[in-house]
């Protein structure tokens, strides 16, 4: 039997409330949780000053394995999302092999088991080796071990309206949801950054707003017709968010992420060539990013997520043309969020664990993630000290890739405690119980 007593905590910043966690579930909130016979021998927790929020759940993880396990490992990976406050990640299928038979999934997420550190729930490809040629084996991954609920070609988009519609209606009879990487292949050829003033002075090929607006004006109108789930991923610009709140407007069963990276930073980045900056989709304007924070305040965009995007260094620090796009994101999503939405008033702590933690959940079919703070729900939480600072290093993260696009800065709130079904995975900011080197 495991007890964790934690005292003195703010459940999303509101009343400091005492918890006793046993057996992996909350099983009392409130005062009574320290004077109670069971949390005599529990292991203590001090609570004091930090915010309490169920356990956070990325919708959007790159883990490289198999395939490319000197970029990122489901188990180095499962570290960097604990540290970083998560109790739950979808993984990319975008590895080699690419995750698109129940035999791929099924071996991800028993990595994911073994490393113990968070859920790991594999994503499936749409499409065969992710080419857009023909559907996966979807209903043999929905019915496999791993359960499989989102689809992606993350990396690429399904550009095949055809078989977007197909994919679509497939995963109807599961409540399965398909999540667009929404890009105009043709309109994005050469592409290495945002199309705008910048890349016009810098002389790069651009990647302009209308390549991703015009997918998902396009899956929204499937969608609505097939009367299916479609999630848009990493949402970048004010006018994919016009097309989204008309979607929402009319019925449209359609969720939207958006990334920490495109709600702090802008295309400005690309000026000193750093490919560190280099992603997909690529950094947009300030006003793109003014519209994605007032989108995600507001409720057209339901999510944060990560876009985790591990690379190894010779495929990263080379010239910007021939390196891969990509960023790291699980150790800093929250403290961004903090930065650009709890900072500016625009969220409040509910806000962020309805848009890091609550709605992710819900999207990806997930029970036992995202639930109240509540006597009887599972004990999935993260302890968080709004109050520090850090600086980051990428020497210091635990992935195993350095790309992230946040070194040097000074960001706020640091995670003190992570906790997965009443057992600590951090304790004072540090793994608890590391069951992998990283
Ligand atoms: N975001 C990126 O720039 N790269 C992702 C793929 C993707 O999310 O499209 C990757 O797998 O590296
Ligand atoms: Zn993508
Ligand atoms: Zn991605």
């Amino acid at each position: 039997m495991s007890a964790v007593l934690i005292t003195g905590a703010r459940p999303y910043g509101e009343e400091v409330t005492d918890l006793l966690l046993l057996d992996g579930v909350v099983a009392v909130a409130g005062a009574a949780a320290s004077t109670d016979p069971r949390a005599a021998g529990a292991e203590r927790i001090d609570g004091s000053g930090l915010i309490v929020l169920p356990g956070l759940v990325d919708l959007h993880t790159h883990l490289r394995e198999p395939g490319r396990e000197d970029s990122e490992t489901v188990a180095t990976g499962s570290a960097a999302a604990a540290l970083g406050g998560y109790t739950a990640i979808f993984a990319m299928p975008n590895t080699d092999p690419t995750a698109d038979t129940a035999g791929v999934v099924e071996q991800v997420y028993r990595l994911g088991v073994a490393a113990g550190l968070v859920d790991v729930f594999p994503i499936g490809a749409v499409t065969v080796g992710r080419r857009g040629e023909r559907l996966a084996e979807l209903g043999a991954m929905a019915a496999s071990a791993a359960r499989v609920r989102v689809f992606s070609d993350d990396g690429d988009c399904v550009s095949d309206p055809l078989l977007m519609r197909r994919a679509l209606e497939y995963v109807k009879a599961f409540d399965g949801v398909i999540a667009q990487h929404a890009q105009e292949p043709r309109l994005t050829v050469g592409a290495q950054m945002h199309e705008g003033i910048v890349s016009a002075t810098l002389g790069m090929t651009g990647w302009p707003a209308v390549a991703e607006e015009a997918i998902i004006a396009r899956d929204c109108l499937l969608a609505d017709h097939v009367d299916s789930r479609l999630h848009v991923c990493h949402l970048s610009t004010a006018g994919s968010v016009e097309i989204v709140a008309a979607a929402k407007a009319r019925g449209t069963r359609v969720t939207a992420e958006v990334t920490p990276h495109h709600l702090i930073l802008t295309d400005e980045r690309a000026i000193g060539y750093d490919p560190v900056f280099k992603v997909n989709p690529p950094l947009r304007t300030a006003s793109d990013v003014t519209a994605l924070r007032t989108a995600l305040a507001g409720g057209t965009i339901d999510i944060v997520a990560t876009d985790h995007a591990p690379h190894a260094i010779q495929d990263k620090e080379t010239e910007w043309d021939n390196a891969k796009p990509g960023m790291l994101g699980l150790q800093t999503a929250l403290s961004v969020v903090i930065a650009t939405m709890v900072a500016t008033g625009l969220l409040d702590w509910r806000g962020v664990a309805r848009v890091m933690s609550e709605n992710p959940a819900v999207i990806g079919g997930l029970a036992d993630h995202g639930r109240p703070i509540a006597e009887g729900e599972p004990a999935n939480l993260v302890l968080v000290d709004p109050a520090a600072t850090w600086t980051v290093r990428g020497d210091d993260l635990a992935s195993l890739s350095d790309n992230t696009p946040f070194e040097g800065m000074t960001l706020p709130g640091k995670v003190v405690a992570t906790i997965l079904r009443g057992r600590p995975t951090v304790r004072a900011g540090v793994l608890a119980a590391a069951t992998v080197e990283v």
